[in-house]
């Protein structure tokens, strides 16, 4: 019999090995677990070997984990810190016993939890006994973290269950193949095999010297395990930024687009935003040192500065606070799209304004917030208006349910809200799916007439900005807003996550 070298190598370490996992097969002759598992598979066609499959699991240790290995177990600490100051004899204080464990942060919380499961004692109205009897050297929890660590496996499932729940290890599954020969397979050892050579890339000096006429070709083997390719796709949040504004087309609304970096006026002035607002301060602005924009539509900034001043209609009040034309035309990185919203409604983009009408944006606003897990200072908002005649409150909301069912959110909260440029206003909140917290997704309202009128627009106008980054997070379950931008992003999760349409 014939056949090629790593057949007969897998074949022969498989007929000597005890346990003959693809792994161990691998050591032994020294090839790549693919090109085992692939000669194994063509073995297993001549009828020489078996191969048989089963799922292992294997278990690996957080970072938490590892700092548990050197210290111990939060409630192991607790319990030790307790038999030294004697709570099996009688209930010590439990601030008293974490200041003596040294346990600090949330490890607190988690000790007290698991010495009272565990069964190390009883904390009873800030009091802690300990049970005299418990034993931590011979706790089954610490004790499976040791043997993980050294490289030896657990069996009991409900240990590494529980374990995976403190999030001390995680586990994952694999297919283990065995291969055995056949007695057919240790016949032909015995009988003696010759190498096959076989090639298994055909080469230009092949065709030339007509030598490809001769070769034998190693078997095409289509089951082999491949190295996982990564290609290049588009991010999760474009991929749902096109989602939201497909679903925004579908209900009758237009794109919107205009500048990153406007003048104030638009960002700012036409929203009865009174220029001494905090939120026009140096500090939260993104101003640029660059010259005002000074083509503004002069009149409609005559109506929006006299808005300010003296507020509009007969008993309308303004702010009676400063107000200068410098300052609307300095130009600063747009903190909501909010400024586009005012560029169409004024007629100033050139878009049809008749009522009704319906306009979106999906685009980048700019915030000197503090980097946190739920805020970035660039994000995307998807911003939106109606205008028609009688709009309510009611049909506010129906627009909101409307649109996040879409993206299978069906659990909106709405709180009222304050913004200088709505009233009703309302903030919107939606249920992390994993930490069942409440997340602010948005904010919106009835645009006021101290708004409208420098408009000259005389019926309602609904309107909204919420944030892309945050309909993410319900959709996907991820808590941090990094996991999905910059250095600190989860490449798994970005990989992974389907978005569906
Ligand atoms: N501009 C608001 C959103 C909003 C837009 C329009 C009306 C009401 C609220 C924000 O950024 O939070």
């Amino acid at each position: 019999m014939r056949l090629p070298d790593s057949q007969l190598a897998v074949l022969d370490a498989a007929n000597t090995t005890d346990e003959p996992t693809v792994d161990r097969l691998a050591d032994e002759t020294g090839l790549k677990s693919a090109s085992v598992t692939g000669a194994a598979f063509d073995l297993r066609d001549e009828g020489l070997v078996s191969v048989e499959e089963t799922t292992d699991t294997d278990a690996e240790l957080t970072d938490e984990a590892h700092e548990y290995l050197d210290d111990g177990l939060p409630e192991i600490r607790l319990y030790r810190a307790a038999i030294d100051a004697g709570a099996d004899d009688e209930p010590v204080s439990m601030g008293q016993l974490i200041g003596a464990s040294g346990l600090g942060g949330p490890q607190v919380d988690i000790a007290l939890s698991n010495f009272a499961r565990k069964g190390y004692g009883v904390i009873d109205s800030g009091d802690v006994t300990a049970d005299p009897d418990a034993d931590p050297d011979v706790d089954p929890e610490q004790a499976a973290l040791e043997s993980l660590a050294a490289g030896d496996s657990v069996d009991d499932t409900d240990l590494l269950d529980q374990l995976e729940r403190r999030e001390l290890i995680v586990q994952s599954e694999r297919t283990v193949r065995t291969i055995q020969p056949t007695d057919e397979g240790t016949a032909a050892l015995e009988a003696g095999i010759e190498v096959a050579e076989t090639v298994d890339a055909l080469t230009p000096e092949m065709l030339t010297s007509g030598e490809w006429e001769d070769v034998e070709f190693t078997e095409y083997n289509v089951e082999a395990d491949a190295p996982r390719v990564e290609g290049g796709r588009k991010h999760i949040l474009r991929q749902t930024s096109d989602r939201v504004k497909d679903v925004l087309v579908g209900m009758g609304f237009k794109e919107m687009d205009g500048p990153h970096a406007d003048a104030d006026f638009w960002i700012n002035d036409c929203l009865f935003m009174p220029q001494d607002h905090p939120a026009r301060t140096h500090w939260d602005r993104f101003a640029l040192d660059v010259p005002g924009i000074q083509d503004l539509p002069d009149q409609l900034v005559d109506r929006v500065e006299s808005a300010h001043r003296n507020g509009v209609g007969d008993d309308g009040e303004g702010y009676h606070s400063p107000w200068s034309r410098d300052f609307a035309e300095a130009v600063a990185l747009r903190g909501h799209t909010t400024s586009l919203s005012m560029r169409y409604l004024s007629g100033f983009a050139g878009a049809d304004i008749d009522p009704p009408q319906r306009y979106f944006s999906v685009e980048k606003v700019y915030r000197n917030d503090t980097l946190d897990p739920t805020h970035l200072l660039e994000f995307f908002q998807i911003e939106g208006w109606v205008m028609a005649e009688d709009l309510s409150v009611r049909d506010l909301m129906g627009t909101f349910e409307e649109f996040y069912k879409q993206f299978g959110i069906t659990d909106i909260q709405f709180k009222p809200h304050y913004n200088p440029y709505t009233e009703p206003s309302f903030e919107l909140f939606g249920t992390h799916p994993t930490t069942g917290e409440l997340v602010e997704i948005g904010n919106s309202g009835m645009f006021r007439p101290e708004v409208l009128e420098p408009l000259g627009i005389e019926c309602d106008v609904m309107a909204w900005g919420l944030a892309l980054e945050r309909l993410l997070m319900l959709m996907y379950g991820f808590e941090d807003i990094r996991d999905v931008h910059g250095t600190l992003c989860d490449l798994e999760l970005l990989r992974e996550t389907e978005v569906v349409y």
